[in-house]
This record gives structure tokens, C-alpha cells and sequence, in this order.
């Protein structure tokens, strides 16, 4: 059988084989090796493989058909760990089942539609802010309004004064981030930790020994550096936030049908204990930052495209002028198939999760190649969004490739922007049904225009978010709609 050294490598090595070119172009690498070599390949860590599933098949078969042999990275967990801590996010198992199923109620898709009014509330009153003939900051207001959305349907909380702040520390978090990929201090952290995680049953001094040490490599290291010094201050900031949601909710009480309660309220399956504060930072921590970064990122593009696009701007605004003014509901929204193919259309070009990451944890075969235990795999879901074969012309911003007829000729894996297999976003249909209403409320209430022609590329070191301000002038619609 063929093996991972049967896997073509990218061109361009040098001594840490491709880590320099990843950590500065990131997601841009997986482009080129697209075009260089198609479906598979791999790039190298110093001497390490990560190997490349550009293919909906591959991808498809490595994320759902044997997920259970594969598990989230290392390097992953350690990166985001000073945010997520051990959240469903990042925790794995049984931990992670226990998670999930504890939070699935709050996802569903009948409780969501249970969140159309509050989060039509959240974003009307952002949106009485726009004043006729201002500019505004697309994706600063994106940010405040699905901030808003999120902090009120999942803590029944109030964010719109405290946005900018928390939208600067989450910045930081993103810088931290992209710093972080792909450099010596994660491999190196990640390999270690590895490395304990392999020893078992030693005796009870040694083993809280390598549970500290394993915790310590967790941690960012606390390098005398201004970057450094400001990653702390992020933390802190959003820590204070997070806390005080919880103390309020403590101390105020109230068995609110929320996420806050649930964590709260939690039982463990098999002791019945409490989950530790510990946890519930974690859980409220993911969950807050997950639950609204990824959709401000894609609607602030759904607004860019749509400014660019008259064509495609008339067909949204004229289907949603179908509502007649009405506020949208759950259901008027599941109606809606244009702007969601809108919304559906800026996740393909610009994945704000614009990779998969995972390690094998035993031998497995993916693609007729076998991969030995601890290989490293990655789904570039942007490259994965641009193969020419499933989406012609790629670049083009085309909103009818989501149309039901196109998407039941793809094949699956193609289109994955929320991932795919257990592991997939819990939070999907909660984000899709924020921008329908969110872009809804949008047209019948303003137009808007781009205020400089000129081109806005994704950043991707921060999560392919708009690399400048996307600035738009709006101007209240004030025919009948
Ligand atoms: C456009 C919006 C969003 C995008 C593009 C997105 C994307 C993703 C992706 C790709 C994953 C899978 C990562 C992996 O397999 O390694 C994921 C996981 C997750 N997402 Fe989202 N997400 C979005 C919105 C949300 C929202 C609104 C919430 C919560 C309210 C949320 C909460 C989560 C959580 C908790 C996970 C981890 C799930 C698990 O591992 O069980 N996301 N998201």
C-alpha cells in the first residue's frame, strides 16, 4: 500500500521545509498547492508531513467516514487554549461527548427558531443607530450587532456598549493566533506535550507532575514583550466579562431558558457533580466567542459583495421587499432562498474557519495512502471552496450556485464551511438564521454603497476577515417595502 512518503510534497522547502511560507502567507499555501497538485499533497514542519485533503471525497472521508480515527491537533488545543481553555471547542472523548450532548438542546433547530424575535430585537436596535447619509464600518457594526445577538440569546446579556472593547481584545486573540501557526514554540510545545500524554499509569507524585507540566504548556509563554503584555490584558478583559455574566446569573438567579442556566444547572451523567467554575469559563468563553466572531466575519463579506454586485444587490433587495416591510420571522426567513444563498456564497470564498486541522490516533487509511498513527491531516476548506471543477469560475461571487437545484448536484464534502462529521459547528443553523435576519432587516430598511471602489482582500492571518475597513454610505429606504 502507498504510504505518506508516496504523498508529492509542495515545492519551495527550505530548511523548515515549508513552516516560514505557512506562517506567513497561511491559508494562501493551500492555494498553491492546489494548483500544484491537486487533491493530495503535503507540506512539511522541519521534517514533519501535514498532509493536504483538497478533494470533497478526501475531505469527506477523513472528517465523517473515519472520523473516530482521527482527533483535533495538538497544536490546536494548545493556541487556543488561554480562550477556549478545555470548552467544547477543544475538549475531546468522552468530556466532549458529555459537552455536547449538554448543549445540543439549545441548537436545535426549533429552539433556534425560538431566538428570531431576540435577535430581530438585538439587531433593530443596532441598526437605529445608521443615520441617514453616514458611513458606517461594516464590519465594526457586524460585530456589535451579532456580538449582541449572542450575548443575549446565549446569557441573556447586554454587550452593545462594551462591543469595541471586547471586539479588541477578541482582535488580539486572532492576532495571537495567527502568530502562533505553524511556529517553533507550538511544534515544539505540541510535540512535548505528546510526548507526556503517551506516558501512562505512573505513580501519583510523577503523574501530577506531568499534569502540571502538560498545563504549563498550555499557557502562552510569558515573554517580556509588549504583544505579549497585551495578549494578557485580552484575556483579562474577556475573562471579566465572562465572569461577570456568570456572578450576575448566580447571584440574580432565574432559571432562564438559556445557555447560562444549563452550564449551571449541569449534572455530570455518572457522579452527578457540578460542572467547576473552571468548566463553566470555558464552555461560556467558547461559546461566546464562537458563537459570534465567525458571523460578524461573513456577513461584514456578505455586505462587501453585495455593494459590488448591483445585480446580485436588486435580486436580494427585491426578495426581501416580498416581506413587505414585515419584520422577518423564523419561518419568513427559511424563504428567503436568495439572501441565504448570499450569505452561503461570502462562506465559500472567505471561510472565516478556513481550515481543518486533525491528528490520526491509530494507523488509518485515508485516500488508498496509509497514514501511521499521529500523522497530521489538514482540509483547507478556502482552497477546497475555489476547486474549479465543482465551482467554475471561483472567484466569481455568485449567489444562485446555492440555488437547491445546483446544491443537489454537488458532491458532498464540496461545500463545507461549518465543517463536517460529529465535530461539525453546533452553532450552523443558529448563524444562518442571524444573517437571513440580519441581511433582511438590512434591505428594507437602508441602501448602501461601497465609498471607494477599491478591492478589500481577506487578511489571512486573522481569520480571512476583510484586511481594511469595508466602509459603506447608507441611506435610509424610504419607499414603501
Ligand atoms: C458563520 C458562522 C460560523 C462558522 C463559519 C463556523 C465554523 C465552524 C467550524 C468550521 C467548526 C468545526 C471546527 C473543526 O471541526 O475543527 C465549528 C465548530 C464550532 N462552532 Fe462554529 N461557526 C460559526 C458560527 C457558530 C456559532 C453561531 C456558534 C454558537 C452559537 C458556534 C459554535 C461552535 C462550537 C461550540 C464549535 C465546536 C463544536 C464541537 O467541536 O463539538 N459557531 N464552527
Amino acid at each position: 500500500m502507498k504510504t505518506v512518503e508516496d504523498i508529492p510534497i509542495l515545492s519551495g522547502q527550505t530548511f523548515s521545509g515549508h513552516a516560514k511560507e505557512f506562517r506567513t502567507t497561511q491559508a494562501a499555501i493551500f492555494l498553491r498547492l492546489a494548483r500544484e497538485l491537486g487533491d493530495l499533497g503535503q507540506i512539511r514542519f522541519f521534517n514533519f508531513p501535514l498532509v493536504v485533503l483538497c478533494a470533497p471525497e478526501l475531505a469527506h472521508e477523513a472528517l465523517v467516514e473515519k472520523q473516530k480515527s482521527f482527533e483535533k491537533s495538538i497544536a490546536t488545543k494548545i493556541m487556543f487554549y488561554p480562550f477556549a481553555g478545555r470548552g467544547l471547542f477543544t475538549s475531546e472523548g468522552e468530556p466532549w461527548r458529555k459537552q455536547r450532548k449538554l448543549m445540543a438542546p439549545l441548537f436545535h433547530p426549533r429552539t433556534i427558531d425560538g431566538y428570531a424575535p431576540m435577535m430581530n430585537d438585538v439587531i433593530t436596535r443596532c441598526l437605529d443607530d445608521w443615520k441617514d447619509g453616514v458611513i458606517i464600518d461594516a464590519g465594526r457594526e457586524m460585530t456589535r450587532i451579532t456580538m449582541g445577538v449572542a450575548a443575549k440569546v446565549l446569557f441573556d446579556a447586554d454587550t452593545l456598549d462594551e462591543s469595541d472593547e471586547i471586539s479588541d481584545a477578541i482582535r488580539t486573540m486572532f492576532n495571537y493566533l495567527g502568530d502562533q501557526t505553524g511556529s517553533v514554540s507550538i511544534v515544539v510545545r505540541a510535540t512535548l506535550v505528546q510526548l507526556l500524554l503517551q506516558r501512562q499509569n505512573l505513580p501519583a507524585p510523577l503523574e501530577r507532575a506531568r499534569e502540571a507540566t502538560i498545563e504549563a504548556l498550555h499557557q502562552p509563554v510569558p515573554l517580556p514583550t509588549a504583544e505579549r503584555r497585551k495578549l494578557f490584558a485580552a484575556v483579562r478583559t474577556l475573562d471579566d466579562r465572562i465572569q461577570r455574566m456568570i456572578t450576575d446569573r448566580r447571584q440574580n438567579g432565574g432559571d432562564r431558558p438559556d445557555l447560562l442556566s444549563r452550564l449551571l444547572a449541569a449534572r455530570d451523567e455518572d457522579d452527578g457533580s457540578f460542572m467547576t467554575d473552571r468548566q463553566v469559563r470555558d464552555e461560556a468563553m467558547t461559546l461566546f466567542i464562537a458563537g459570534h466572531e465567525t458571523t460578524a466575519t461573513s456577513t461584514t463579506w456578505c455586505l462587501y459583495f453585495l455593494a459590488r454586485h448591483p445585480e446580485v444587490y436588486r435580486r436580494w433587495q427585491q426578495e426581501v421587499d416580498g416581506l413587505s416591510g414585515k419584520t422577518p420571522t423564523a419561518a419568513d426567513a427559511t424563504r428567503l432562498e436568495y439572501t441565504r444563498g448570499v450569505f452561503r456564497e461570502a462562506l465559500r470564498l472567505y471561510p472565516p474557519a478556513f481550515a481543518i486541522d486533525r491528528v490520526a490516533i491509530e494507523d488509518v487509511e485515508v485516500g488508498g495512502y496509509h497514514l501511521p498513527k499521529l500523522t497530521s491531516i489538514i482540509v483547507p476548506i478556502h482552497a477546497l471552496h475555489r476547486r474549479e471543477a465543482i465551482f467554475p469560475d471561483p472567484e466569481r461571487f455568485d449567489p444562485t450556485r446555492f440555488s437547491p437545484e445546483n446544491e443537489a448536484k454537488r458532491p458532498r464534502g464540496a461545500y463545507m464551511p461549518f465543517g463536517a462529521g460529529p465535530r461539525i459547528c453546533i452553532g450552523a443553523t443558529f448563524a444562518t438564521l442571524e444573517a437571513e435576519l440580519l441581511l433582511a432587516q438590512i434591505a428594507q430598511r437602508f441602501d448602501f454603497e461601497p465609498v471607494s471602489d477599491a478591492p478589500i482582500g481577506p487578511d489571512y492571518a486573522t481569520a480571512l476577515r476583510p484586511e481594511k475597513p469595508v466602509l459603506l454610505r447608507v441611506r435610509a429606504r424610504r419607499a414603501a417595502n
